[in-house]
């Protein structure tokens, strides 16, 4: 089930809310401007299934999402707890950082927790399959996968090379609850 806790980013130690129900969610989500939609993950994928195969399956969908949007690439992240570039993957998202356009991520399997630091507040999102992020440019966050990460999501980019980080220094992660 999908999770919304939100903290000030002094304390990391007692959330102020923590939210189940999708639609509390969203509107939580709503005020800072991150979009958290319900998607049906219609077509069965499995973590670590391989990239074309998790295209293929969702392409109607990623058809849909790149004509209303107009972004110019796609690419998935599929993992499963055994891969063994585990520790990498998942550190190359820990440190908080930043992009310079909308972070759209669709979990079509298993699950992930983003944790956005915006007005002083970090909101920890636990992200399910169905559930559709998109983070506004500039909003700077953190992904954790855990230490035996289990999810597929189909990431869109409308910068043309995918994925660029920009990291802010901060060990605001550190200090935060980790993604068992
Ligand atoms: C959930 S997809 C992998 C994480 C990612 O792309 C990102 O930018 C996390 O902040
Ligand atoms: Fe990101
Ligand atoms: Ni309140």
């Amino acid at each position: 089930m999908s999770r919304l806790r939100i903290f000030h980013d002094n304390d990391p130690h007692a959330p102020t809310h923590t939210l189940h129900a999708h639609a509390d969610i969203a509107d939580a989500l709503k005020h800072i401007g991150v979009a958290f939609e319900q998607w049906q993950p219609a077509h069965p994928v499995t973590p670590g299934d391989p990239a074309e195969a998790i295209m293929a399956a969702y392409q109607s969908d990623i058809d849909r999402l790149v004509a209303a949007r107009g972004f110019k690439s796609v690419d998935v992240v599929s993992i499963a707890p055994d891969n063994p570039n585990r520790e990498a993957m998942r550190a190359k998202f820990l440190d908080e950082h930043a992009h310079k356009e909308d972070e759209v991520r669709f979990f079509v399997a298993g699950s992930g927790q983003f944790n956005l630091h915006v007005g002083g507040k970090v909101y920890e999102v636990l992200c399910e399959a169905g559930d559709l992020i998109s983070v506004p440019d500039g909003a700077t966050h953190w992904f954790d996968m855990g230490p035996q990460p289990s999810f597929v999501a189909i990431r869109f980019f409308t910068e043309p090379d995918g994925w660029v980080g920009y990291f802010t220094g901060s060990d605001i992660a550190l200090r935060f609850p980790r993604y068992a």
